[in-house]
């Protein structure tokens, strides 16, 4: 008898992006389980590569000549079977590699080169731990992986959980275990016990009676010695006596900026919706009591809400004996939002985003698939956490584009929310104030149910926004950020004690050098780009690949010292600020002052607690704050997105705009906003004044319509990128021609043309957008593409397709 395996290799090429078979050995037949990882031999010279257990046979009598496989790699599954069916769905429908898609979905920790290290349970019978361990408290699983005899032996004491298996990045990944103590006695024991003890063995007393109440409970010893005030030396006295026993118990790293729960129990409870709230929820509640995969698309002005109503369907698919998981946006993934789910959720919450390390996220990972976390709130990449029984999938702030990954695979977590939705039978809700054309088109089909907060919660209207023309504010007052009526404005809160934030919209907008007597501007040496202006390390930084140098005191390409720094960086902003307004006490909010760990959080804190005036910041600002004395939000530069070479600069433009206006006026205290722009006419910021989400909806699907542009239309991009220019040209002309051959004549080809940043990287780039409404030859044709692009003559050239691209850049 033998079983095969199917496994998907490491090997990241078109040709082998697909499963190989291999013989199980015969020990491990049946044990070895889908989602595990083994090591296997492959190509020439069969070197041992890693790969994934995605199929497995039936045992047969198998006479064939295929290989075995070398080593089994781990004792239990890292990907469960829902998940390891979408990475196959992924992989498919982004042109990623399998493996790579695989690899997206696991932890750091899992990654290549962690350790996997095998530890004794207590439940473990001495004479097998003796034999396993030795008088080693822990096994590298590397070290046995290819003795097929105690891998299988392994696999059954991890099934009866007598071993467990942890994963080790670096020391920093290692699961921390702490000391921690366990009656051994019980209660009539231990009353045995004090019986024979001297009078004035007061500490034992005392110990004994700290037993009796901690009976069939393990406990940490710090907590025990802090409860009973016991030193550690009557603890050991009481193993000795064979009262109790030491144990090693694994404990959480909290991670720093989530480790009180928020004190704030006016957020543990469930607020009194209002009707709007109420009729919403009830719908989304009876779509996860009926476990339908119900898309609903929530659309809910700026303080509306919405939270609330994500809050009390969590609630329901709780109830339900489900799990929810909740996507935000990274830059709105605050302490606000975090708190406010902990709040009701408490450490059934389990919170992944990016600043976590790699052993933080590993535990909260862990905690995820051991079922002791429930409720996830995370940027993107959650969305593959591996929670089981999902009720209740939450998109907030549907529409943003940062749901999107703009690497392979190149997904979007909107469209993996709808697989695991189907898959799981839970309900999702896609939120925003603004949502995307394509969802909103869709809610208009009875694709999505529509649900609508038109309303906000204060009962207030949405905060009047006045729009000040720039070109004519420079004409009469010279160079400035800050126009008259703004500057009027904010000293109005300053005396009426009143918070302002103050958006630089730094969209498609770089700060640079130029030369003003010959025009060099400075760019990166590898890409086509100028570099940026960072003052804090007195550097030029590119933005795309890194590259740093000093600021230049002389152009270099002529020498002149009229070099001048061009363009509005937040630090230049906070400068003219501080001697416009010096009495302002001003928080300054951007990559810079937000790269450290936690700053983030400690900035918002500070302007929460009163500590400061203005919020002046970037995008990162404009969503999901919600600070009831903000009365005033000013968007220093509405425009500098709308010029951009991408068809949704309008809709971001908008979007943006809506967004920051939202954060002003959200309590009981009116609110206004100024938006200051050198283009007062375009219809992007004219409905933005109006807040008038409608009337911008309806413009827009017409020039959409116009242009045949999504929604009406998809769109795929294909780039082919070459250090030599004439080689990646003549590269993308080739793939023109085949698609003009495959392509359904109603399927429109743009370009070749070079990318809008040409050269990234030391290596051009051109591209091709594909717009098509059905095209069924299409996807085989690029899965063609990618696959003759990779065979011998085309050296060097790399081919990378993007289905719905949000960037064209
Ligand atoms: N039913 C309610 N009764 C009283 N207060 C409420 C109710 N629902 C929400 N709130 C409060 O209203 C404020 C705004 O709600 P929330 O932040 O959920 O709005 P939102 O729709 O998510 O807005 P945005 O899109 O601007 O982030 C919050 O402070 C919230 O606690
Ligand atoms: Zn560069
Ligand atoms: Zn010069």
């Amino acid at each position: 008898m033998a079983q095969l395996a199917q496994v998907i290799v490491d090997v990241p090429t078109m040709q082998t992006n697909q499963p190989y078979s291999y013989q199980v050995p015969p020990e491990l037949e049946n044990l070895i389980q889908k989602g595990m990882r083994v090591s296997v031999p492959f190509g020439k010279g069969s070197r041992q590569v890693q790969g994934f257990v995605v199929g497995l046979d039936q045992p047969t009598d198998y006479q064939g000549e295929l290989k075995p496989i070398s080593a089994l790699m781990d004792l239990q599954p890292v990907l469960n079977p829902e998940l390891l069916e979408l990475s196959h769905w992924l992989a498919d429908h982004t042109y990623a590699f399998w493996i790579s898609s695989i690899y997206t979905m696991l932890p750091n920790a899992l990654k290549a080169k962690s350790k996997r290290l095998v530890m004794p349970t207590t439940s473990l019978p001495d004479d097998e731990r003796q034999q396993l361990f030795g008088d080693q408290p822990m096994l590298d699983l590397a070290t046995v992986q290819d003795q097929p005899t105690v891998v299988s032996h392994l696999l059954r004491l991890r099934r009866q959980h007598q071993v467990k298996i942890e994963y080790q990045l670096t020391d920093r990944a290692r699961a921390k275990t702490m000391l921690a103590i366990r009656p051994v006695l019980n209660f009539e024991q231990l009353e045995n016990e004090r019986q024979l003890l001297k009078a004035n063995a007061h500490a034992q007393n005392a110990l004994l009676s700290y037993l009796e109440t901690i009976q069939n409970k393990t406990v940490l010893q710090t907590t025990a010695e802090q409860t009973t005030g016991l030193s550690s030396a009557i603890f050991n006295t009481g193993v000795k006596k064979g009262w109790l026993e030491k144990l090693s118990v694994e404990v959480y790293r909290q991670p720093q900026s989530q480790s009180q729960l928020p004190d704030d129990h006016h957020l543990q409870k469930p607020l009194q919706l209002n009707d709007d709230q109420s009729a919403a929820v009830k719908q989304i509640n009876h779509s996860i009591d009926q476990q339908e995969a119900t898309t609903y698309l929530l659309e809910g002005v700026t303080g509306s809400g919405k939270t609330e109503v994500y809050l009390q369907s969590i609630a329901k698919a709780l109830e339900t004996g489900r799990t929810a998981l909740m996507l935000v946006p990274e830059i709105s993934l605050t302490p606000q939002i975090v708190n406010r789910v902990k709040a009701r959720f408490g450490s059934t919450v389990a919170v992944l985003h990016s600043s976590l390390s790699v052993g933080e996220r590993y535990d909260e990972w862990r905690r995820i698939e051991r079922g002791e976390a429930k409720v996830v709130v995370g940027a993107r990449s959650a969305i593959f956490a591996p929670l089981t029984n999902l009720g209740l999938i939450i998109l907030d702030e549907e529409h943003e584009s940062s749901y999107k990954q703009d690497e392979s695979p190149r997904y979007h977590a909107r469209e993996v929310a709808k697989w695991r939705s189907r898959y799981n039978h839970a309900t999702l809700v896609l939120g925003s104030a603004t949502p995307s054309l394509e969802s909103r088109a869709r809610a208009m089909k009875g694709v999505y149910q529509l649900l609508r907060l038109p309303h906000r919660v204060n009962k207030q209207p949405l905060p009047p926004i006045q729009v000040v023309d720039m070109r004519e504010e420079i004409k009469q007052r010279g160079e400035s950020n800050f126009s008259a009526s703004l500057l009027n404005k904010l000293n109005d809160r300053l005396a009426r004690h009143e918070q302002s934030i103050l958006m630089l919209n730094r969209r498609g907008f770089s700060s640079f050098m130029m030369c003003r007597d010959c025009g060099q501007v400075l760019k990166c040496p590898n890409c086509d780009i100028s570099l940026t202006m960072h003052l804090d390390s007195h550097t030029m930084k590119c933005h795309y690949c890194g590259h740093e140098e000093p600021i230049p005191y002389r152009c270099p390409n002529c020498g002149s010292r009229e070099i001048r720094y061009y363009g509005t960086g937040t630090e230049k902003v906070e400068r003219e600020l501080n001697q416009l307004l010096p009495q302002a006490r001003v928080i300054r909010m951007d990559v810079d002052t937000t790269r450290r760990k936690g700053m983030h959080e400690k900035l918002l804190r500070q302007f929460g607690q009163g500590q400061a005036d203005i919020l002046l910041g970037t995008q990162m600002i404009a969503k999901g704050l919600d600070f009831p004395n903000v009365t005033l939000v000013g968007v220093l530069n509405a425009d500098t997105g709308l010029g951009l070479p991408d068809f949704r600069a309008s809709e971001r433009t908008f979007d943006l705009l809506s967004q920051v206006s939202g954060r002003a006026g959200r309590a009981n205290k009116q609110g206004e906003v100024l938006i200051q722009t050198f283009n007062p006419d375009h219809y992007a910021i004219r409905y933005a004044q109006a807040n008038d989400y409608e009337g911008f909806f309806k413009r827009e699907m017409a020039l959409r319509h116009q242009a045949s542009y999504p929604p009406y239309y998809y769109t795929v991009r294909i780039m082919a990128s070459h250090p030599d220019e004439a080689v990646a040209a003549r590269v993308v002309t080739r793939l023109h021609q085949l698609l003009q051959k495959r392509l359904l004549p109603s399927s429109i080809i743009l370009g070749p043309t070079p990318r809008p940043i040409a050269r990234m990287k030391r290596r051009y780039y051109y591209q091709i957008v594909i717009k098509y409404k059905r095209d069924p030859g299409l996807h085989a044709a690029l899965f063609d593409i990618l696959q003759s692009t990779q065979s011998r003559g085309f050296n060097d050239v790399q081919v990378s397709i993007d289905p719905d691209p949000q960037y064209f850049m």
